[in-house]
């Protein structure tokens, strides 16, 4: 839960008293043109931005103002960033790196659970379809099998919330398919909460359950097909929208970028 959650980047006012609440097992999307505050507001809501104001409740614990969570809400989140900024010569195997999510916070004895932390890894790749990948060091993967492979880091372990920024730029249309499949099993089956940032308009109307319209502040918060009307979209957007045809939104930043 965000309550009127207020964050400045130095004095730049970039997300104004913003509300709203997630559901267990719901997908809710947020949108917004470029610049909207949709990044700085979920990386507010995980600590890694500092907030100027407002409260933030994850899994119904308070993330303190230094942007500390308890261990154990903390290990219930994943989160999959816009931009995975790493040294790709990192002599790492794509397994090697699932496995990382796996793994427990804190000290552990590495030959405990090894068989089940395998087995997760190997799950969890079959998933995303990345299995025949798990050899693959990651500096050779192209963008689209690096985005599978954190996938896999990301559900690697059952959890509770997940937050996707723009997850699925670079998938190819099976891969898009696959991602979409696999949120659905992870909230209806393990009751996972979603929030993604996306910019795919289509995407969200055919697959979440609730949509947050941002431009700095909330400018509407409903169901897609409320929130996605033509009338909505164009105030949200203005001129970054070109429609297309009567169903299908696309947003100049998508069709250029
Ligand atoms: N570190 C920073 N310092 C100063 N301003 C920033 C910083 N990061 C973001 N901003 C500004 O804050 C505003 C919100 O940026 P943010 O990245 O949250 O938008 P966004 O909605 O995620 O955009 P996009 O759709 O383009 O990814 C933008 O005007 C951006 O220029």
């Amino acid at each position: 839960m965000v309550d009127k959650l207020t964050v400045y980047h130095e004095t730049y006012l970039a997300v104004d008293q913003v509300s709203f609440s997630l559901e267990e097992g719901t997908d809710m999307a947020i949108i917004g043109p470029n610049g909207a505050g949709k990044s700085t507001l979920i990386q507010s809501i995980l600590g890694i931005l500092h907030r100027q104001n407002g409260d933030v409740f994850i899994l119904g614990q308070p993330l303190s103002r230094s942007g500390y969570l308890p261990n154990y809400v903390r290990r219930e989140i994943a989160y999959l960033p816009q931009n995975f900024m790493f040294d790709r010569r990192i002599p790492i195997t794509v397994q090697e790196l699932v496995g990382l999510g796996w793994d427990k916070l804190g000290l552990q004895l590495p030959w405990v659970g090894s068989r089940s932390r395998y087995q997760a890894i190997r799950q969890a790749l079959i998933k995303v379809d990345a299995w025949n990948l798990r050899h693959h060091l990651i500096g050779g993967l192209s963008g689209g099998e690096m985005k599978r492979v954190l996938l896999a880091y990301c559900v690697v372990r059952p959890r509770r919330l997940l937050i996707l920024d723009e997850a699925l730029a670079g998938l190819d249309v099976q891969g898009e398919l696959d991602f979409y499949q696999l949120l659905y099993q992870l909230k209806k089956e393990e009751g996972w909460a979603i929030l993604q940032i996306s910019h795919d308009l289509d995407q969200v109307k055919k697959h979440c359950d609730r949509v947050l319209c941002l431009n700095r502040m909330v400018l509407s918060e409903g169901t897609p097909e409320t929130i996605l009307s033509p009338e909505n979209i164009s105030i949200a957007y203005g001129s970054q929208l070109r429609l297309i045809h009567t169903n299908n939104y696309h947003i100049n930043n998508q069709i250029t970028g």
